[in-house]
């Protein structure tokens, strides 16, 4: 188990032991190889080299690596070369999962959709349905056998995968991958998924960002509880809550833990403790090291770059990678600071979870956890509201503490230091039932949210700030149509609730025109345009796709679709 106490716990000697292939080493150590511009194709993708797997023991082969012919003053290694030593050394990425076929797929399930009635888009969904088999993994015998030579992490279940360059289990994307399955009756793979998940905290000590040995340095926005929370809502799995409890106070103690916990004190004088997200890690990430080498090429001296590189790394722990929300200057990427950053979202996601675990005490007739968690939420609540809220806007706003880097001493809270961009994870607190009671505040955030700008012909816009970066306009994602429309719906206001449905009517609108037109469920969408799949960011826009797959048969599940609706935009 990790100790995240400390500053950086894995160092580069450290991921070999963890299965990090050679090609990690390479790149981490910044061998004199360019493979951004000497070598690869266009679509290059540096992800793909640490997604090898070795056929024989690092030491044969990084001898002979040592032992490829060099040119220039850098020592380069020539294309050739390098392609014949990846060939003869290395098997394909993706080589060290196999297909699965799962045990509780069926093409039709029996209540599956009951509200769908327009027979086109039963038949889409049927098709979105049959997207689980292609997506199902499980980890091949070499894995298990011979974990050295992966970065494959050994899961014990089988897995499902968001798609494409995605090939391993994702953290957060498992919510709404578990969300789909569950309008899909499998309930088996969607306990799979979860058993991995606290296979990974009791190996870990938390979450992983993926299952690879390149993202033990950091987790992804906490959302296990809410997997248990609805799978238990279905099936009344009651063993599963006892396996998961554990599990789930361990995760709770590390987003509580000295690196993630900040104490900001309130007009009143009350102090509160929230959380944020914070990298173990202050080097360029394994699975994207040209692009940040390069990223980090501006600073000069070690401890500048250090500090970017864990900026990058947290603000892939965040999710949202990348986005304006993280840059001091939305306009600059290398003002990027992550865990000077008090997030909306993440603080939700903490508070859902400790509401969680009170329930799943209660359930197991544990007394004192169930109370101590409800204190908990309830503290966690009020922070919220007395460090993010912002009356006048009518949303709830990250906060930025004036002195830049999160001190040790609580800070005083200060309106200006709340952030008054546009995201749609200012919305994100209506997923909770604690915010949403209030009919008079759901009416308020919803006018707010109707004016924001954000919400456009295809669904909401995640930031207003065309960046180039894939978490901001006029990118729309899954997971934040859902929280938000799930949040209308559930708030029991009438308006918000056709709200909700114009939403998400809009989001499978364009799911499904974007499907015919390519073929391919994307994992991003261009919210401008109804079929128009999203772009920007550091990779080529994906497809696949678990989370949209998910949100989809999610939303189809809950609003249906009446005969004579049309589908078309
Ligand atoms: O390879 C670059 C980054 O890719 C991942 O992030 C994106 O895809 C994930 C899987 O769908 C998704 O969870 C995340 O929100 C996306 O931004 C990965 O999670 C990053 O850690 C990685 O550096």
């Amino acid at each position: 188990m990790s100790n995240y106490g400390g500053a950086i716990t894995t160092d580069p000697s450290d991921l070999t032991r963890q299965n990090l292939n050679l090609f990690s080493l390479i790149i981490v150590s910044g061998n004199n190889v360019s493979y951004n511009k000497t070598f690869g194709e266009e679509d290059f993708d540096p992800k793909r080299y640490v997604d090898l797997s070795l056929k024989s023991n690092l030491s044969k082969t990084q001898k002979t690596f040592d032992g490829l012919p060099r040119s220039g003053e850098n020592g380069t290694v020539s294309v050739e070369d390098l392609k014949v030593f990846i060939a003869t050394y290395f098997d394909d990425a993706g080589d060290d999962l196999v297909y699965y076929d799962p045990e509780d797929f069926f093409p039709e399930p029996q209540g599956f959709l009951p509200k769908v009635k327009n027979p086109e888009v039963r038949s889409w969904a049927l098709e979105v349905h049959a997207l689980w088999k292609n997506l199902s993994r499980k980890v091949s015998d070499g894995v298990l056998e011979h974990s050295e030579l992966h970065t494959m992490l050994p899961l014990p279940e089988a897995v499902v995968v968001p798609g494409s360059r995605f090939r391993e289990v994702y953290y957060w994307d498992s919510y709404w991958v578990i969300r789909g399955l569950l309008a899909s009756k499998m309930y088996t793979t969607a306990k799979a998924i979860v058993t991995n998940l606290i296979f990974l905290v009791d190996t870990y000590g938390y979450a992983l960002n993926g299952a690879r040995a390149y993202y033990t340095n950091r987790s992804q926005p906490p959302l296990l509880s809410a997997m248990v929370y609805e799978i238990y809502n279905r099936t009344c799995d009651v063993e599963l809550v006892r396996k998961a409890l554990p599990a789930l106070l361990e995760e709770h103690a590390f987003w509580n833990s000295e690196i993630h916990k900040v104490t900001i004190q309130d007009a009143q004088g009350s102090n509160h403790n929230l959380s944020r997200y914070y990298a173990m890690w202050n080097k360029p990430r394994p699975e994207s090291s040209t692009i940040d080498k390069e990223s980090a090429s501006k600073f000069s001296g070690n401890s500048k770059k250090q500090q970017f590189y864990r900026e990058v790394a947290s603000a892939a722990e965040s999710g949202w990678d990348f986005s304006t929300r993280w840059m001091r200057n939305t306009s600059e990427f290398s003002t990027l600071s992550t865990t000077s950053i008090l997030p909306v979202d993440l603080n939700v996601y903490i508070l859902k979870m400790e509401q969680n675990i009170a329930f799943f005490a209660n359930v197991l007739g544990h007394k004192s956890t169930m109370e101590s968690f409800l204190e908990a939420a309830e503290a966690r609540k009020n922070a919220i509201n007395s460090v993010f809220w912002n009356d006048e806007m009518g949303q709830w706003l990250d906060y930025r503490p004036t002195n830049g880097p999160i001190c040790k001493e609580s800070e005083t809270w200060q309106a200006c230091n709340q952030n008054q961009n546009a995201y749609a994870s200012n919305f994100i607190p209506l997923w909770i039932d604690l915010f949403r009671s209030d009919a008079a505040l759901v009416e308020n955030v919803m006018g707010s949210l109707q004016s924001s700008g954000l919400v456009h012909a295809a669904g909401i816009a995640t930031s207003l700030i065309n960046s180039g970066q894939q978490w901001d306009f006029p990118n729309g994602w899954a997971p934040l149509q859902h929280m938000i429309v799930e949040g209308l719906l559930r708030s029991g206001v009438k308006e918000a609730r056709s709200l909700a449905e114009d939403i998400a009517v809009r989001w499978i609108k364009t799911n499904y025109i974007g499907y015919k037109k390519t073929g391919a469920m994307h994992e991003k969408y261009d919210v401008q345009k109804c079929g128009a799949f999203g772009g920007g960011g550091e990779y080529i826009p994906q497809t696949g796709f678990g989370w949209s797959n998910g949100v989809v048969l999610t939303f189809l599940e809950e609003f249906g679709w009446p005969e004579d609706r049309s589908i078309g935009c």
